[in-house]
């Protein structure tokens, strides 16, 4: 029997598959980006209605990746690293995930209107159904440049966030939205190498399973440089301050190395594959800690 994270364990078995829909470890870094744009948004929200437009991204998210999976329960079936999850495995029915994602994408989108502005609620619906339609129902089985374009919809969060507080958007959420878009590609390609078998055997065409090792490793070094750019320029442009910056250039040169070590290596197999793996990984955290900044950055200035 695998064990199940903490956040899982006490649920009963029901809840349990409808949270584990909701794909909790993936949500947790996005909602954790919006947080950041509401926190650092210029002007203030009262913190019942700030918590509820949280929660909105939250449960809208949440919907999405059980939209995603109800979806995908087939292809999921023949993956190693997805085969366990609730459709798949038995333990929850098709309609029943189905009822649940558009139940919840609907509260979250309608609480979000009710809560804050008709344009936070228009950015949480265009998400919502990017991932669901224009990533996973229409890129995603097509092209191998499907994360490129489908990733947006990860990338609309802090946007929501710092719409909900504003009701509009400026250059800074728009940069944030940048960096997350541009940091899709190497944080999934990076991945995708070394789950490459998995994709193959299923049919998606991901880049490696297309284009080739090599190539992918090239991407992944490619998206890495406007990423860095994007990243590091609220500094220079005069939208952060100081300890943004430094602690900015400080990971992206971190995710630089990596990038380049993992362009340089010709390993075929996974085991091979460790800059691939830390870049991944490193991926994760550099997202966490960025957003952080930019939020610590904006409280020292206040
Ligand atoms: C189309 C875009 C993206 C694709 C295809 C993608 C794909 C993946 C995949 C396949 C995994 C492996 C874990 C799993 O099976 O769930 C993963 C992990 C992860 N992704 Fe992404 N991702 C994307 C965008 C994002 C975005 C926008 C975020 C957050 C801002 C994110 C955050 C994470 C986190 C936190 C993990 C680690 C989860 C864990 O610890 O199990 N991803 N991603
Ligand atoms: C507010 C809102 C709607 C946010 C959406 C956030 C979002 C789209 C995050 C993308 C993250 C993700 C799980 C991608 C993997 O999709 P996949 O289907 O390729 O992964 P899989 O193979 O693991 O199912």
């Amino acid at each position: 029997m695998t064990s199940l994270p903490a956040s899982q364990a006490m649920l009963p078995a029901d809840w349990r598959d409808l949270f584990a829909l909701t794909k909790p470890r993936v949500m947790s870094l996005v909602v954790f980006t919006a947080l950041c744009g509401l926190l650092a948004a210029p002007e203030t929200i009262h913190p019942v209605l700030g918590f509820t437009a949280i929660l909105c991204i939250a449960l809208g998210a949440g919907a999405a990746g059980a939209l995603n999976q109800w979806y995908e329960a087939d292809v999921d079936a023949q993956m190693k690293r997805t085969r366990s999850r609730p459709l798949p495995a038995g333990r929850l029915d098709r309609q029943t995930a189905l009822h649940f994602g558009v139940g919840l994408s609907a509260l979250s989108v309608i609480l979000m209107g009710l809560a804050t502005n008709l344009l936070a609620a228009a950015i949480l619906l265009a998400s919502i159904l990017f991932y669901v339609l224009v990533y996973t129902v229409w890129l995603k089985p097509r092209t191998a440049q499907n994360i490129v374009i489908g990733g947006a919809a990860g990338a609309f969060p802090p946007l929501i966030g710092w719409t909900a507080v504003t009701g509009d958007v400026s250059a800074m959420p728009v940069l944030l939205f940048a960096i997350i878009f541009l940091w899709t590609p190497p944080h999934f390609w990076a991945l995708s190498l070394f789950v490459r078998t998995d994709y193959a055997k299923a049919g998606i065409p991901m880049l490696p399973v297309v284009s080739g090792l090599a190539t992918t490793r090239r991407h992944v070094l490619l998206y890495t440089l406007p990423m860095v750019a994007a990243a590091v320029a609220p500094w220079p442009l005069g939208l952060a301050g100081s300890l943004y910056g430094w602690t900015s250039i400080v990971l992206n040169a971190i995710f630089l190395v990596l990038a380049v070590r993992t362009a340089m290596n010709r390993a075929e197999e996974p085991s091979g594959m460790k800059p691939e793996k830390q870049l991944f990984g490193f991926s994760i955290l550099y997202l966490f800690i960025l957003f952080a900044a930019v939020v610590a950055d904006r409280w020292i200035s206040l």
